[in-house]
């Protein structure tokens, strides 16, 4: 993944729409997400048509079933050519290591293996979720890292999480492993169906890798402007973050 990315999220019911979306950007290169509802509708196509206009892509399709059926779905995924995948950690350490094992056995010769991330708890659970609909005892956070840990000993490249347990995370694990994180609101928008939010400035100051983005940006009515005041209200915070004593090099 390339240095913090805004990775914007392509929640469209078709490609007709995606790239309605895009040519508001006349030509510049986004770090893109495509995800469930676009991917089912139109397919690899649509993997095909953004890497062809140059845009970095996350496909997010959460995979969680048994180990092989991942293994075998990864290979297909990795033949693709996207830049980041992703896993539930639910799914457990054996899965986690089929979909890594999946990517590279799906990987072109002499091309990057995508990277692989698990989602830990989705950032519309809350606490009270957890226990009484999911029956996690114990905090969300807890959970987050458990799970965070697990992705890590399997061989993962990072994790989705909030960014509220971002700085729980980095107490126990590299730099180098990445945190995701959507849930991303500006100071006062609503919340929708999220739980766990933040603002772009605070995700940059927790010191997450990326930050997702989707409505904020898509059903703003001037796209590229949302795009460009959350995008540098987030890259300021990370250059403060950096810039600071406090940032340790890892
Ligand atoms: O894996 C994800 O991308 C994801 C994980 C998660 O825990 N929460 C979450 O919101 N997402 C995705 O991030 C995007 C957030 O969209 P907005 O709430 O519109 O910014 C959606 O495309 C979700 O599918």
């Amino acid at each position: 993944m390339n240095k913090n990315p805004l990775i914007v999220a392509l929640d469209f019911p078709d490609s007709e729409a995606t790239l309605e979306f895009l040519a508001h950007f006349s030509g510049e290169q986004l770090y893109v997400k495509v995800g469930m509802e676009l991917y089912y509708k139109e397919g690899p196509a649509v993997i095909e048509t953004l890497k062809h206009q140059g845009h970095h892509i996350f496909l997010d399709l959460k995979l969680h079933d048994i180990p092989n059926t991942v293994k075998s779905a990864m290979k297909n995924l990795a033949v693709l050519g996207v830049d980041l995948v992703n896993v539930h950690a639910a799914g457990g350490r054996n899965m986690m290591e089929a979909a890594i094992e999946g990517l590279e056995a799906g990987t072109k010769p002499g091309a990057k293996r995508p990277s692989c991330i698990a989602v830990t708890q989705l950032t519309s659970t809350s606490e009270e979720m957890l226990h009484h609909e999911l029956l996690i005892p114990g905090s969300l956070e807890h959970t987050v890292l458990k799970y965070a840990e697990l992705a890590h000993a399997a061989g993962l490249d990072g994790i989705v999480s909030s960014v509220l347990e971002v700085p729980a995370i980095y107490s126990i694990l590299p730099h180098s492993f990445l945190t995701v994180t959507p849930g991303i609101r500006e100071f006062g928008a609503a919340k929708a169906d999220q739980v766990r939010v933040a603002t772009p400035r605070f995700a940059g100051e927790s010191g997450a890798s990326g930050i997702v983005v989707g409505r904020s940006i898509t059903r703003a009515d001037h796209p590229v402007e949302a795009y460009k005041r959350i995008s540098s209200e987030w890259e300021d915070a990370v250059n403060e973050r950096k810039n600071s004593s406090a940032f340790i090099k890892h």
